[in-house]
């Protein structure tokens, strides 16, 4: 006889989370690896294959190593389905049992996640240094399990989320493209844009983040081709999207999504609210069902799956190997937007809260705890280290948070280059040429990749921010481009309008299907 109501322990619920977050720390959805396999065999662009490239083989080394995909290990957002019928048996609340999971996952000894949430948003902004709370969205639905969404999403892409409301005979679609074509490539593309519309504000957006979720299904869906409103708009997108040419890190090239997600709701008839959210090359999320049998059991997937992408593929010709520790202003100025470097030597890190703090000693006429003059600094928050690892996975953060900060430091310090991820604003190109500091990128999504050209890591101040603290690498050929030279010539500028006008021009867009 079927039961109808079904006791769930709270403990399975904690012990899914923490199980499901840890998997999905260094497993990326095969449907993911699938079609970005797809897109690096198709990739025309030098460079933007080669990030796919160094993505590609990252996601193994994470899956093989157990370590995180990206030292952005991510906001934990849950969508939980509860049936009616379902009883829960605890004493703390369904968020409680969740966070504790979170807690676990994030301070797990043998794979320690980074921790990025700050208590306090608007003051203060402590990290509350076990990544809890996650963002909790419960529904009430009829049967007697829950069935658990639960992603982690990276903080690059999430900055890029937009929301308007347009006028009911306003083109979704012309909305998207503009949008898309502002947000540059913070949001770490080859990736996903998922679009909810209808509802009211919050359910746009509501509708936008779970429907990321979903299988990635674009090839199938344009070979059987549409059956809906929805799917005749996520081809239309997918199209439009591809053919801006942004490419993989905003290089240039012809995969800037690999599919584009819709969910529509009834609306008010006096509105068409929007919601877009972009996902990053960090794609993590996990569903599973709890049907009162105990915690889920998460088996590895097929990691046969992964395409077998070395090192020795990724080698580009013409790389520049630069010595760090005798760099001089004539060598950087020698160097082109788009050339490849290898870094060795000592690079100093720093990201948003070291950058506020320096300002903040300089305006107040202190000295700096360590000298900049003459170094290199790597925006980048590291995940701890474990066992024989000189730092956990170290990819490069959005540069353009530290746009604010960066004539000043250039000014007083003396720093002579920058490494991060995507474009600078035009102030900060401004301050690249005026202080001959030119600014180089490292791909986003390879932190696993990155972290084992660092041979050797210490911290050398505000040892109190945590994974915000100021460190000293030592890194032997960390791969770079440079995407703005002291002429203030930018990849994130020429790479997507090269590509664009390439695929405008010829028939590169319909070999790809696009
Ligand atoms: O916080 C980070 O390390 C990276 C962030 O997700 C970003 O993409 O800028």
């Amino acid at each position: 006889m079927i039961k109808r109501t079904q006791t769930i322990a709270g403990e399975d619920i904690t012990k899914s989370v923490a199980d499901a977050l840890q998997y999905i720390s260094y497993y990326h959805p095969p449907d993911y690896v699938r079609s970005l396999s797809q897109a690096y065999a198709r990739e025309q662009s030098p460079a933007a294959k080669n990030a796919i490239g160094q993505i590609l083989l990252n996601s193994r080394m994470a899956a093989f190593g157990r370590r995180p995909i990206c030292q952005d290990t991510g906001l934990v957002v849950v969508f939980a389905k509860v049936g009616l019928d379902a009883r829960i048996k605890s004493t703390a609340g369904f968020a409680d049992l969740v966070n504790e999971g979170v807690r676990r996952a994030y301070l797990d000894p043998d794979n320690p996640l980074r921790t990025s949430i700050v208590a306090d948003p608007l003051a203060g902004r402590l990290n509350t240094r076990d990544n809890t709370p996650a963002v909790v969205h419960v529904e009430l639905v009829p049967g007697n399990g829950i069935e658990i969404t639960i992603a982690a999403k990276g903080g690059g892409s999430e900055n890029k989320a937009r929301f308007t409301t347009l006028n009911p005979s306003a083109s979704v679609a012309d909305w998207v493209v503009d949008t898309v074509s502002t947000l540059g490539s913070g949001w770490c593309p080859p990736g996903l844009i998922s679009v909810g519309i209808g509802g009211s504000a919050e359910k746009a957006m509501l509708l936008a983040k779970e429907a990321m979720n979903d299988l990635i299904n674009m090839s199938e869906l344009i070979a059987r081709g549409p059956s809906s409103a929805e799917e005749t708009l996520r081809i239309e997108l997918y199209e439009r999207i591809n053919a801006l040419g942004i490419g993989a890190q905003g290089l240039g090239g012809l995969t800037t999504v690999i599919d584009v997600k819709v969910a529509t709701y009834p609306t008010h008839v006096a509105s068409k609210p929007v919601a877009l959210i972009p996902q990053c090359a960090a794609n993590r999320h996990l569903k599973f069902f709890l049907d009162g049998s105990g915690p889920v059991k998460l088996e590895p997937p097929d990691l046969s799956e992964w395409p077998q992408i070395g090192s020795e593929d990724l080698r580009t010709a013409d790389v520049h190997r630069v010595n760090l520790d005798a760099l001089t202003k004539e060598e950087m100025a020698s160097w082109r937007c788009g050339e490849t470097l290898l870094l060795s030597g000592k690079m100093l890190t720093g990201r948003d809260a070291a950058h506020q703090r320096m300002v903040d000693l300089i305006d107040a006429g202190k000295p700096l705890p360590v000298n900049l003059r003459g170094r290199v600094i790597y925006y980048v928050g590291p995940v701890r280290a474990v066992r024989d690892e000189v730092v956990g996975p170290a990819g490069p953060t959005t540069s353009s948070r530290m746009d604010g900060f960066t004539e000043k430091i250039l000014a007083e310090t003396g720093l002579y280059a920058m490494v991060g991820k995507a474009e600078r604003g035009p102030a900060a190109i401004e301050s690249i040429v005026r202080h001959k500091t030119p600014y180089l990128i490292a791909v986003g999504g390879a932190a696993y990749l990155i972290s084992k050209s660092v041979k050797a890591a210490r911290i050398v101040a505000f040892e109190d921010l945590g994974m915000e603290a100021i460190y000293e690498f030592e890194v032997q050929d960390m791969p770079v481009i440079l995407a703005v030279d002291v002429e203030g010539n930018s990849i994130h500028n020429s790479g997507p309008l090269e590509w664009c006008k390439r695929m405008a021009a010829d028939d590169i867009a319909r070999s790809i299907g696009v």
